[in-house]
């Protein structure tokens, strides 16, 4: 373990550099991207029900710093676990499928590649058990 980051319960093993923190374009390119991303959650009528009531800016910048952490780069969660985070909220693979789907397109949009971006959500796959609970 890297000192100075911050252990993510549940996730991939940290990856033992920050290629692909860099492939994404570091930490400002990762909150762009993860705005977009937001937006179009929220744009989702299947998904923007989970999302009701919370502070989007507060979101936002735990997701970017979580994929900004799971990318290998000299980022800080300050967020729960993926269990905790989403415990209680009867996410379906239906849902899970979606979300990915919105992230891609997110990505797309920003003109990240797709083997960068394959690489992301690869590691996002592993919080898949702790996500969806039923
Ligand atoms: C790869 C899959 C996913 C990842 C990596 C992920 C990541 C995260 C992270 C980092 C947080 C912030 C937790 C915090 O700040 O303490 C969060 C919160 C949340 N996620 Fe996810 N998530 C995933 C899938 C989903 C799905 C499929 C849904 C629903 C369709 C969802 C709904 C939520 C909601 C509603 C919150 C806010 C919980 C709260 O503040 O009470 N997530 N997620």
């Amino acid at each position: 373990q890297t000192a100075g980051r911050s252990v993510v319960p549940g996730a991939a093993p940290l990856p033992a550099d920050d290629s692909l923190y860099r492939e994404l374009g570091g930490r400002e390119a990762i909150q762009r991207f993860t705005d977009d991303f937001y937006g179009r959650l929220l744009a989702d009528r299947r998904l923007a029900p989970f999302f009701d009531g919370l502070n989007p800016r507060a979101l936002e910048r735990s997701l970017a710093d979580y994929f900004c952490v799971v990318a290998g780069g000299p980022c800080t969660y300050e967020g729960v676990s993926m269990v905790d985070a989403h415990a209680g909220l009867g996410i379906r693979r239906a849902d899970f499928n979606a979300l990915v789907e919105h992230l891609q397109d997110a990505m797309d949009a920003a003109g990240l590649p797709f083997a960068t971006q394959n690489r992301l959500l690869a590691r996002l796959a592993f919080s898949h058990r702790d996500v969806v609970t039923r």
